[in-house]
């Protein structure tokens, strides 16, 4: 009989047999675990249309030991449950980003991890918190390694598809099937569909890319279930001539990995510090130190919008794909996915862009000023950052700010190339801690949340704590 495709192979024998050891690999992922979380509860605090997205399907469904919903009194079946934890974790886009070939957030894939375990913890098998902790750096690892080569956004498709192929594998191993189940598991992951990230892009950003993760967390704990009851895998799933994925969806492309796994990814996954689309976070930053130019020059900040005549920004390639747009914003999908708005939004703010400020009820959505500022912003590839932003050691994601007065003058360029929240900048895991107890005081008092963070420092701490 035919093996399976060798990155079906790969990935299995690395959830299955792969060694993680190093101490400060789990200290990240404890902190990026808490970072998760806390975007979970600031989503169920500011975004009405997610508050709605989650609990049962059927509104009364009782589901006897399901998964709790966290910051909410759902229970749940292990499916929506995966969806629901993957759509508040993600939803404002403020979780944690990986870049390369393909983009992504690493951190959606604990929709599905944190979802199996819960159900597994109330049913006979306690999960400790080292057990996902685990899962959670592997899954990172499986999406990071193959988003460093596979731009599977060229073929249109979104890289949730990454999160439904490293959530499938983990959850497979955390629900205790064999080796061939999960390889079958896997290879159903590769076969299944795929959506169009036509709703990450303009005309069509809008809310679905906020639980387009939580979609592929479902179908991986689905596919997972599955598999453990009956299903048999297709062991050329991806490369089976004119039928397997690489034909049918990827122009006959190889899927590559330039690196074998290890723990790569958690060691270098952006957090992100300032909600802004990942490529946009050093932009923001760039038009904030811009504004203080200004300011230092005596440019009162009601004037700010005034004093500019135009905007000029470099940046790297991926930028320009995701978040140069021009015209109608039409929702905080489409606002928090265009470079020129969260810029704009910086400079008459005098402050950094936040989560609240792309909804549809934030006075900046409405004031004219940021449309008159986007007019006046022009952006450019510079090739440079595109070539630091792929290289590997590097990893930058780059931009430049010039401002060009009512005057004529044309002030020094501000050049952020490593964001806050970069694993090159040192204030980094600080930082993380710094939002999750923001994020958390929405719900929790301090000492509850003092004790959460004592609880994920803890690798004995059940998942599920009885109350
Ligand atoms: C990874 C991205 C981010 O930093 O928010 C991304 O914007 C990439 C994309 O549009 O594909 C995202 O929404 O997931």
């Amino acid at each position: 009989m035919a093996e399976y495709d060798p990155i079906i192979r790969d990935i299995v024998e690395y959830v299955y047999h792969g060694q993680i050891t190093e101490e400060h690999v789990y200290q990240r992922a404890r902190v990026a675990l808490l970072d998760a979380l806390g975007c979970a509860i600031e989503t169920l605090h500011l975004s009405p249309d997610c508050r709605a997205l989650v609990g049962p399907v059927v509104s009364g469904t009782v589901v006897p030991g399901g998964v709790r919903v966290t910051g909410t009194d759902h229970v749940v079946d292990p499916l929506k449950g995966a969806f629901d934890l993957g759509a508040l974790i993600r939803y404002l886009d403020h979780n944690d980003a990986y870049a390369g070939a393909e983009w992504g957030h690493p951190s959606d894939n604990l929709g599905a991890i944190l979802s199996v375990a819960d159900w597994l913890s109330q049913q006979d098998t306690k999960i400790p918190l080292r057990t996902i902790l685990t899962a959670q750096i592997k899954a990172y690892e499986i999406q990071g390694i193959l988003q460093q080569t596979n731009a599977f956004n060229a073929h249109g498709l979104d890289h949730v598809i990454l999160v439904k192929v490293a959530s499938t594998a983990v959850a497979a191993w955390l629900l205790g099937l064999s080796e061939s189940a999960a390889l079958a598991a896997v290879s159903h992951a590769w076969v299944d569909g795929h959506p169009l990230r036509t709703y990450r892009q303009a005309p069509n950003a809008g809310p679905r890319k906020g639980w387009a993760a939580g979609d592929a967390c479902m179908r991986a704990v689905h596919l997972a279930l599955l598999t453990q009851r009956a299903t048999v895998g297709i062991r050329t799933a991806i490369s089976a001539p004119r039928w397997g994925f690489s034909d049918a969806l990827y122009a006959g492309q190889e899927v590559t990995r330039a690196f074998p796994y290890g723990s790569r990814v958690m060691e270098t996954v952006l957090f992100k510090l300032i909600t802004a689309e990942g490529h946009g976070i050093s932009a923001v930053e760039a038009a904030v130190q811009a504004g203080e130019v200004l300011r230092q020059r005596g440019v009162a900040q009601e004037n700010i919008a005034d004093s500019i005549r135009a905007i000029r920004i470099r940046t790297q390639q991926s930028a320009v794909t995701i978040i140069d747009k021009t015209g109608p914003l039409r929702n905080a999908a489409d606002r928090d996915h265009s470079l020129q708005y969260m810029v704009a939004v910086a400079l008459l703010k005098g402050s950094v862009v936040e989560t609240a400020d792309y909804l549809d009820d934030s006075p900046w959505a409405t004031d004219a000023r940021v449309d008159a500022l986007r007019e006046k912003i022009t952006v450019t590839e510079d090739l440079g950052f595109t070539a630091d932003y792929y290289d590997p050691q590097i990893r930058s994601v780059a931009n430049a700010i010039t401002l060009e007065l009512a005057d004529g003058e044309v002030l020094e360029e501000v050049v952020v190339e490593f964001p806050v929240g970069h694993h090159k900048r040192p204030e980094t895991l600080d930082g993380v801690m710094h939002k999750f107890r923001r994020n958390m005081s929405v719900m929790f008092g301090s000492e509850e949340v003092e004790s959460i963070i004592q609880a994920a420092h803890n690798d004995e701490t059940p998942i599920y704590i009885q109350e």
